[in-house]
């Protein structure tokens, strides 16, 4: 099997770490529109927006952090793929046990420590549905949008992600930040990375479905004293319209309405644009100060990185 047969269905979930996931599970639920409960364990809370067991996994921990980003692979062949082209690497790998499979609802999990960032990735081939339908709230989420990572070796992740595990470049925003699709996904980016001096979480997106819910997010967030840190604005990259919050651990969410889509077959070739403002928000806007500021990458356990013969 090739990298080609590393073959992407979506970004399938994110899982964080936060300080209180009561208060946490509150905000992702009242304020952002998500449905939450909490796991069997009692601990671990469950947020989604779409008709799978879940978008997001909150576990509780001292400081705020991405555990893991899930992707959700196209089938059992491409799954293969990535389990047998990282052993060709030397690159660790090692299966999700039954017992937490089963909690999160996946089948046939693997997980990776990504080399550049250290963050880990999981690749399954499926999720459960849920018992119901996701019913929106106050705003119409369609999906878990999108993961931009900082990354101390920029060059590198893009190289790791594109050579390695069949991810495409969509666009360039100077040397700064890089936007790549999950292919075939059609999605223009499900993962971005901006260079930092530190591997950390840059934001999590969720996509909208309605432009009101931008506005409506806006009046909502002042209202209930959310910390709005970037837009409305457009990004000219995805054809976005955009706007930024804080989680109340201070985690960037971001809304987006509307995303360029890929073709599979003779896409456009990525673009360079300037680092100027305007290549992030067209509209001319600035993010804030605290603009993702927060969250590390959490490193599997060390004994975990054990290379494994599944
Ligand atoms: C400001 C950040 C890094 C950014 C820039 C552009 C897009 C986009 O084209 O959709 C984003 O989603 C971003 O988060
Ligand atoms: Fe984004």
């Amino acid at each position: 099997m090739a990298v080609d047969d590393i073959r992407y269905r979506r970004l399938g979930y994110v899982a964080l770490t936060v300080t209180d996931p009561a208060r946490s599970m509150a905000f992702y639920r009242d304020v952002v529109g998500v449905e939450a409960w909490q796991g069997a364990d009692g601990e671990t809370a469950f947020l989604r927006c779409s008709d799978r067991h879940h978008d997001l996994v909150l576990s509780k921990g001292r400081d705020p952090a991405l555990k893991r980003i899930g992707w959700e692979m196209e089938s059992a062949r491409a799954l293969n793929a990535v389990r047998e082209h990282m052993t060709s690497l030397g690159i660790s790998w090692h299966p999700v046990s039954d017992a937490e499979a089963e909690m999160l609802g996946v089948s046939e999990a693997i997980r990776i420590t990504e080399p550049t960032t250290g963050a880990t990735f999981e690749f399954y081939t499926q999720m459960d549905k849920a018992p119901a339908p996701f019913q929106p709230t106050h705003t119409q989420i369609a999906r878990l949008g999108h993961i931009v990572l900082s990354s101390p070796a920029k060059t590198e992740t893009e190289q790791f992600l594109t050579d390695q595990l069949n991810f495409r470049i969509s666009d360039h925003i100077g040397p700064v930040v890089t936007f790549m699709r999950c292919f075939p996904n059609p999605l223009h980016h499900s993962f971005g990375v901006g260079h930092g001096d530190a591997a950390q979480l840059g934001h999590i997106n969720f996509m909208v479905t309605d432009i009101d819910d931008i506005g409506r997010a806006n009046v909502r967030m002042k209202r209930e004293g959310v910390q709005i840190v970037y837009g409305p604005g457009r990004h000219p990259t995805s054809n976005s319209i955009f706007f930024y919050f804080l989680d109340p651990d201070g985690i960037t969410v971001e809304y987006s309405f509307g995303m360029e889509e890929f073709p599979e077959f003779d896409p456009r070739a990525p673009r360079q644009f300037p680092l100027v403002p305007e290549s992030f928000d067209s509209w001319g806007g600035v993010p804030e100060t605290t603009f993702s500021k927060v969250g590390s990458v959490e490193r599997l356990e060390p004994a975990r990185s054990k290379l494994s013969s599944g």
